[in-house]
């Protein structure tokens, strides 16, 4: 399936809320399978010019490790020009938080009537899983009336990380790559380790903080995870 896919849209929205450890951990996700992300901020119009400037403040730390952000409101129909242009010549599958409107953008794009909108939404309830381990929903390709393609199933809107080794997720930083050679010890954690490069980097302002919280809270809850598996109580 990933062969096929260009790139993966990781929608957000300010509501219901915005999340920068969601964000990157679909990152994560995106860098290990190797597609290139796009961050999609919808519901802009929900933004007063404070939460607009605080908002794109955000972004900022994505935009200065190179990743692409649009910022759009398929309500509104704000931005959707420069949507439409990443979406062109590739195909692309969406994914993000439930309620942040990736529905509402594939029906605004696709041009999608009433009846049709109907349609998708019977598909997605007989999913039910949510998680795509268990998805019989086909997936299906849509094609944006202005050109490229959309790969839509219910199972790959939100995908978990929680069969990647500590390893790939700190290869899924991007920009953590650089230092990864110069930590003291081969083994670092680089949380208190004497000598870690990652954390000097982060004190010295060259990777931002809250990327660098994010990445141990990502780590600390896969570690939990695997406890509970490792250890079942009862039928879970
Ligand atoms: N204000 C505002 N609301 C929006 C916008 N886009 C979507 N919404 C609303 O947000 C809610 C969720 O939208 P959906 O398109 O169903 O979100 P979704 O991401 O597909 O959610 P799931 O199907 O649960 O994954 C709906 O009430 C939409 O009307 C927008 O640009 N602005
Ligand atoms: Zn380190």
């Amino acid at each position: 399936m990933a062969a096929n896919i260009d790139q993966i849209i990781v929608v957000s929205a300010i509501l219901p809320e915005l999340s920068l450890n969601i964000i990157d951990r679909y990152l994560v996700a995106s860098e290990t399978l190797d597609i290139e992300p796009l961050l999609v901020l919808n519901k802009t119009d929900l933004l007063d010019d404070k939460a607009r400037a605080f908002v794109d403040k955000q972004m900022d730390i994505y935009r200065n490790i190179g990743y692409r952000v649009v910022m759009v409101s398929s309500r509104a129909k704000n931005g959707m020009d420069d949507l439409k242009a990443a979406l062109t010549d590739r195909i692309s599958i969406f994914a993000g938080q439930s309620g942040v409107g990736k529905s509402s953008l594939l029906n605004a794009l696709l041009g999608f009537d009433k009846e049709e909108q109907v349609a998708i939404l019977t598909n997605e309830v007989s999913d039910g899983s949510g998680l795509g381990q268990h998805t019989t929903t086909a997936s299906r390709l849509y094609h944006f009336p202005d050109g490229g393609d959309v790969i839509d199933s219910p199972g790959v809107r939100e995908f978990g990380l929680w069969h990647l080794e500590p390893e790939q997720i700190t290869r899924g930083f991007v920009e953590f790559r650089a230092f990864l050679g110069d930590c003291k010890f081969r083994d670092c954690k680089h949380g208190s380790d004497p000598g870690c490069a990652i954390r000097e980097a982060v004190e010295q302002g060259k990777i931002n903080r809250s990327r660098f919280d994010n990445y141990h809270r990502i780590l600390e809850s896969m570690a939990q995870v695997k406890t509970r598996k490792n250890f079942p109580d009862g039928e879970s």
